[in-house]
This record gives C-alpha cells, structure tokens and sequence, in this order.
C-alpha cells in the first residue's frame, strides 16, 4: 500500500468533498491506495462505520456505503490516469474526475462494528472516462458492489 493516499495528493481547493476531502473536517474524509503489488491496476480503502451510520440497529445506512464507493471510484480514476499517462497524482495541471453514474447493488446486510474495505478494478480507462467495480466487504463478505462512471472534471467545476 503506497504511503500518501490520493485524495491527499489532491490541490487544496479540490480537497473539501464530504466522501474524501482532507479540508472537510465534517466529512467521510476517505482515503484510497493501490492494493500492494497491484499498482496501475487495483486500489484499496477502508473505513469504519460511527455508531451513528446506522439504518437498521446493527447495520450500516446504504447512503453512507454508495458515498464510499463514489469517492474510492473517484479517486481511483484519477489516480488511473495519471499512472497511465506517467504522471504524479499531485501534478500540475490538476485532472481530476467527478462521478457521472453511480450503481449500487446491496448483496448483504453490512455490519456496522466492523472495518470495511473496498477494492477497485477498471473496467475501462481512457483519459476522459473511467469505469471503476467496486467490492465493499467485512471478513471477507462482499456485502455491496457498485460501478462508478468517472468523467474528467469539466474547467466549468473550477
Ligand atoms: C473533483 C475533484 C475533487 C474530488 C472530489 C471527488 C468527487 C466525488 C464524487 C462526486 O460527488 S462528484 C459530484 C457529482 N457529480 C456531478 O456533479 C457531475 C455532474 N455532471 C457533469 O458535470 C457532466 O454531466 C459530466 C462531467 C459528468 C459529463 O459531462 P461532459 O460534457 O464532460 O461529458 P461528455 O458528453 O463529453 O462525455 C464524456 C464521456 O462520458 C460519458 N458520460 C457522460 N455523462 C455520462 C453519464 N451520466 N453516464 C454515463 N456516461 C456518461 C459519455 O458517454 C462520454 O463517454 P465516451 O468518451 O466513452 O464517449
């Protein structure tokens, strides 16, 4: 797992995302890796559910988890791109990727006092669009997967 996540490489104005934004002290703050020997081609997050991430007692909301699977898809986009292209993710000019399509299917409940993971897989990589697959499991339970359309960031964001 590399040391600095790649939303922490992200510029400071583009770091204030309620998933995965280090400047929003409010937020999920996210961070996501490539999965050790898997550079260029999986990634890896994890995060552990609040007591107050609850659906049904026990349980995590599927709001909060489709929020996860946004932000490691988002950021495993740019961090795609940049790989591909010999790039450094904190590089200038600043490519970013934000989330055209998002589908979530729940499998499982997902418990909410255990860590969860998510491993990313692209499914298609090209330098305006990504297609990541995402798996969300606990001990080894694939309790949600999701398919994040990552679209470059328009200048009309900035
Ligand atoms: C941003 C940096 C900071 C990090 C923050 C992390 C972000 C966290 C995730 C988010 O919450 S982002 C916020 C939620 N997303 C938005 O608000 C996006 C709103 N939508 C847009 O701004 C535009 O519709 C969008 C940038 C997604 C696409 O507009 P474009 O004019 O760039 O798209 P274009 O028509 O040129 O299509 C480019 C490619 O994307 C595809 N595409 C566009 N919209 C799509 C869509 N909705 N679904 C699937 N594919 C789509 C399109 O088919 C095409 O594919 P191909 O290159 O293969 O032909």
């Amino acid at each position: 797992m590399s040391k600095i996540a790649f939303q922490d490489c992200y510029i400071q104005s583009l770091s204030h995302c309620y998933g995965c934004g280090k400047n929003n002290p409010e937020g999920h703050q996210l961070k996501s890796y490539w999965l050790d020997n898997y550079e260029g081609s999986k990634t890896i997050a994890h995060f552990t559910p609040k007591p107050y991430h609850t659906a049904i007692p026990g349980f995590v909301y599927g709001g909060l988890l489709a929020s996860l699977i946004d932000c490691h898809g988002t950021g495993s986009a740019a961090a795609v791109v940049h790989y591909k292209n010999n790039l450094t993710i904190g590089s200038d000019p600043t490519i970013r990727f934000v989330t055209a399509a998002l589908n979530i299917n729940y499998l499982a409940p997902t418990p909410i006092d255990k860590q969860l993971e998510l491993v990313g897989e692209f499914s298609q990589v090209k330098d305006n669009k990504v297609i990541v697959d995402i798996t969300l499991s606990t001990n080894n339970v694939i309790c949600v997967k999701g398919e994040v359309v990552a679209v470059k960031m328009p200048a009309t964001f900035k």
